[in-house]
C-alpha cells in the first residue's frame, strides 16, 4: 500500500471537500485533514454535559509514578533524558520523582537549573525534610500528597483530618513564600464512603490561597465513568479551585474516566508515557494527547508526532516491552494482514477517503507508514496486489494457489511471512 502522510490526505481532501456519499457528507470537526472520528462526539447531547476548560494540561508522572512499576528504574541520566524529551513533547510538568534519596534530589536540582518549558514539579510528602529539599533544589513546584482516606489516614498513618489540613497548608506557605507553584493530592479519595469527609477536607483545604490546584487520585481505578464525573464536578464545586485528576488503570477505565473527570471541569491530567505505573499502570500520556486533540478539539500543548519516539525510548531505557496493539504506539497498529480489510482500502483508492478509513493516519502520532502483511489472513485482493507491485502476471488459478500457499505458510510463520518466503513462493507458482 502506497505511504501517505497527514498533509498528503490534507491537500487530497480539500481538493475534495464537501463529498459526499448517498446524501450524507463528511464534515469537520469529525473529519479533518488527518483523522476520521465519530460525529456522535459532537452531538449538542453529548456536549452539553461537557465543561471542559480552555487549556488542559498533561503533567507528566513516568519518572516518578513510572518509575514506581515493579521492577522498573531510571538511573539519573536516564531521568534527565527523557525529562528533555518531555519538555519538547510539550507537557506542562514532570513529576521527577521524591526529594527524599540522593539521587533524586539530583535530578529535581539539575532539572530545574535548565530552564526547561515544563515545569518541574516533585512529589512531596506532608514532612519537613521533603519540603526543604524540594524548596532547597529550586523546583519549580511541589505536588504535596496524602491518602484522603480516612481509613488509610487512621490506620496507615494515624493522622486526624483537621491537623494534616492545617500541616498542608502551613507547608503550602512555605512553598509559596519560595515562589513555588503548590498542589495537593489527594490519593485513594475514591474509596471513601463518607462524601461529607470529603466535602469537609477538601473545602477546609481550598480555602488557603497558598494552593493553586487540588488534585484527587482514583488510586485504584475503579470508579464508575458517570461517578467520576460527578466526583469531580462536586470537587470543583467545594474547592473553586484549578482541579487535577490521577488514575491507574486496574480496571482498564484510565482512558475513559480521565476523560470524564476533563468533561466534568478539571484542567489537568496525571499521565505516564507507555502508562507506567503502578501494578496497571497510569493513564498514557500518548493516549490522553491524542483524545483531547482529536476527540474534544482541546489543546494539551502537545506535538502529537513525537509521541511515537518518546514512548520507544521510554520503553527501551525502562526495558518494559510495549504490546504491538497498544494503543496511539504499539508497533502493529498501522499493519492489515486479514483479505477483507485489504479489499476495503484497495477499493477506496482513487476516492476521496483514500487513506483516510484509519481513525488517525500514522504520521500524526510519528509512526513508520501504513503496511500489508502477508499470512494466515491473506485475501486474494492482497495476493494481486503484491503481483501487480511486482510486475508480475499471473493466471487466476496462479493467483488462488499463492493465496493457498501463503495461508498454508502463515500457519507456522505467525509473525507475516518473511520477505524471502514471499519470493520463493511467488517464483514456484509462476515458474510454470
Ligand atoms: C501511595 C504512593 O504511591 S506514595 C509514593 C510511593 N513512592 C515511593 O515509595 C518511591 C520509592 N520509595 C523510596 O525510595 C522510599 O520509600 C523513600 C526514600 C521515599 C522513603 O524511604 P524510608 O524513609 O526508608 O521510609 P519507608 O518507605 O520505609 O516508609 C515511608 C515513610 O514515609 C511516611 N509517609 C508516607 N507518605 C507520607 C505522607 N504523604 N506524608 C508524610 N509522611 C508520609 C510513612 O509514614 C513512613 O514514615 P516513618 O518512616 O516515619 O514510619
Ligand atoms: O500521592 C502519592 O504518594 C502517590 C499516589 C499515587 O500515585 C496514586 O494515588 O495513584
Amino acid at each position: 500500500m502506497r505511504s501517505t502522510n497527514g498533509y498528503d490526505v490534507y491537500k487530497r481532501l480539500k481538493m475534495t471537500k464537501n463529498f459526499e456519499a448517498f446524501g450524507v457528507g463528511l464534515n469537520a470537526p469529525a473529519y479533518s485533514d488527518n483523522k476520521w472520528v465519530s460525529p456522535f462526539n459532537w452531538w449538542p447531547e453529548v456536549r452539553r454535559q461537557m465543561h471542559t476548560a480552555d487549556k488542559i494540561r498533561l503533567h507528566d508522572v513516568t519518572l516518578r509514578d513510572g518509575e514506581q512499576t515493579a521492577r522498573i528504574a531510571f538511573t539519573p541520566e536516564e531521568k534527565l533524558y527523557i525529562a528533555q524529551e518531555l519538555d519538547k513533547l510539550g507537557v506542562a510538568s514532570i513529576e521527577s520523582g521524591l526529594p527524599a534519596t540522593p539521587e533524586d534530589i539530583e535530578v529535581i536540582k539539575t532539572l530545574s537549573s535548565m530552564s526547561l518549558k515544563a515545569k518541574i514539579v516533585p512529589l512531596v510528602r506532608i514532612m519537613e525534610s521533603d519540603v526543604k529539599a524540594a524548596i532547597d533544589a529550586k523546583a519549580d513546584g511541589m505536588l504535596l500528597e496524602f491518602g484522603i482516606n480516612p481509613h488509610i489516614m487512621k490506620y496507615v498513618y494515624k493522622k486526624d483530618p483537621k491537623s494534616l489540613v492545617q500541616e498542608i497548608k502551613e507547608y503550602a506557605k512555605e512553598a509559596k513564600r519560595n515562589g513555588m507553584y503548590v498542589e495537593f493530592m489527594g490519593w485513594d479519595a475514591f474509596r471513601c464512603d463518607d462524601v461529607g469527609f470529603l466535602q469537609d477536607f477538601f473545602t477546609d483545604l481550598a480555602d488557603s490561597e497558598d494552593i493553586d490546584r487540588i488534585t484527587v487520585a482514583d488510586t485504584f481505578g475503579m470508579g464508575h465513568p458517570l461517578a467520576t464525573y460527578e466526583f469531580m464536578r462536586r470537587l470543583i464545586q467545594w474547592t473553586k479551585k484549578p482541579t487535577g485528576f490521577h488514575i491507574h488503570n486496574d480496571y482498564g477505565m484510565a482512558a475513559a474516566n480521565s476523560l470524564m473527570a476533563v468533561s466534568a471541569g478539571a484542567d489537568t491530567v496525571h499521565t505516564s508515557v507507555n502508562g507506567l505505573g503502578e501494578r496497571a499502570g497510569n493513564v498514557a500520556t500518548e493516549e490522553m494527547a491524542l483524545i483531547f486533540q482529536h476527540l474534544l478539539e482541546l489543546d494539551a500543548g502537545i506535538q502529537l508526532d513525537k509521541l511515537k519516539m518518546v514512548s520507544d525510548l521510554v520503553a527501551e531505557v525502562s526495558k518494559a516491552k510495549l504490546a504491538k496493539n497498544k494503543p496511539v504506539v504499539g508497533d502493529g497498529l498501522f499493519e492489515v494482514e486479514s483479505g477483507i480489510v485489504v479489499h476495503a482500502l484497495e477499493s477506496l483508492k482513487g476516492t476521496p477517503l483514500e487513506d483516510a478509513i484509519l481513525p488517525f493516519q500514522p504520521s500524526t502520532v510519528g509512526h513508520e507508514p501504513f503496511q500489508v502483511v502477508f499470512g494466515r489472513g491473506t485475501g486474494m485482493h492482497s495476493v494481486r496486489k503484491l503481483l501487480k507491485s511486482r510486475n508480475i502476471s499471473a493466471s487466476d488459478e496462479q493467483v488462488a494457489e499463492l493465496q493457498h500457499r501463503i495461508k498454508a505458510a502463515g500457519l507456522i510463520f505467525k509473525n507475516g511471512l518473511p520477505r524471502a518466503m514471499i519470493d520463493n513462493l511467488i517464483l514456484e507458482i509462476t515458474k510454470n
